[in-house]
C-alpha cells in the first residue's frame, strides 16, 4: 500500500468555505482533551514535510496554517501543554499525555511573529481553508523516506492540485525576504 501523504491529501483536497470564521481544535486524549477555540480561519494551509511540524500517524506529512494569535485561546486543559523545543522559532505547545501539538507560537522577532500554527484536522468543524501547496518535501528523506520515493511523492501531490517545494512557497518566501531586508534598511530599488 502507498503510503499517506496526509488524511486531508491522499483522497484529493475538500475546498473549504471562504465565510468560514473559525471553530474548536482538540488533542487526541479520550479523556480531559485539550481544546482550543479558534475565531478565524487558517491562512497559508500546507502540507509541511519537515521533522518538527505533528504529523498524524502513518502520514509523511503534517498539514499546518496560521492563524492570528488574538484569535486563538486555550479552552479547557490547558495545564497538559507543554512546549516542545523552547529554543525552536515556532513554540510548539503539545500535548503532553497525546503528543499531539495543538498550536505552534513565535515569540521572537520574526517575519511570522503574531501568528500562531495550528492543524485543522484537530477539529470536527468544517470549512477550514484548505491545502494550498506542499512545503519542506525534500526533508521528509531526513526522517527515514528513500530518495528514489521523491519523484512519486511530488507527483501525488501534483495529482490532486497542489505545487511542491522544499522549502516555502514563493509568496511566503518573499514574505520572509522582504522582512530580513526591512530590518536590515534596503530600500528597494524599482526595476
Ligand atoms: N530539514 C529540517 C527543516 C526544519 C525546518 O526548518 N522547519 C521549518 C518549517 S516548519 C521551520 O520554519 N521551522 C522553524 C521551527 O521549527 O521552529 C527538518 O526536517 O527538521
Ligand atoms: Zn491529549
Ligand atoms: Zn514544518
Amino acid at each position: 500500500m502507498a503510503p499517506s501523504l496526509h488524511p486531508l491529501i491522499d483522497n484529493g483536497i475538500n475546498p473549504g468555505s471562504s465565510s468560514f470564521s473559525g471553530g474548536k481544535l482538540q488533542c487526541h486524549c479520550t479523556s480531559d482533551p485539550v481544546e482550543v477555540t479558534v475565531k478565524s480561519n487558517v491562512a497559508h494551509n500546507h502540507a509541511c514535510g519537515c521533522s518538527k511540524c505533528w504529523k498524524p500517524s502513518g502520514a509523511l506529512f503534517s498539514v499546518v496554517g496560521v492563524v492570528p494569535r488574538d484569535a486563538l485561546s486555550v479552552t479547557a486543559n490547558a495545564s497538559k501543554l507543554v512546549v516542545v523545543d523552547k529554543d525552536a522559532t515556532i513554540q510548539r505547545n503539545a500535548c503532553k499525555d497525546c503528543g499531539v501539538h495543538l498550536f505552534g507560537r513565535i515569540e521572537k522577532d520574526h517575519a511570522f511573529k503574531g501568528l500562531d500554527f495550528i492543524h485543522v484536522e484537530l477539529s470536527n468543524d468544517k470549512g477550514w481553508q484548505e491545502p494550498q501547496f506542499a512545503g519542506f518535501v525534500s526533508s521528509i528523506i531526513e526522517q527515514g523516506t528513500d530518495p528514489k520515493e521523491l519523484p512519486a511523492v511530488r507527483s501525488k501531490f501534483q495529482a490532486v492540485g497542489l505545487p511542491t517545494y522544499d522549502v516555502l512557497s514563493p509568496d511566503l518566501m518573499d514574505l520572509i525576504s522582504t522582512f530580513t531586508a526591512q530590518k536590515a534598511g534596503i530600500k528597494f530599488a524599482n526595476l
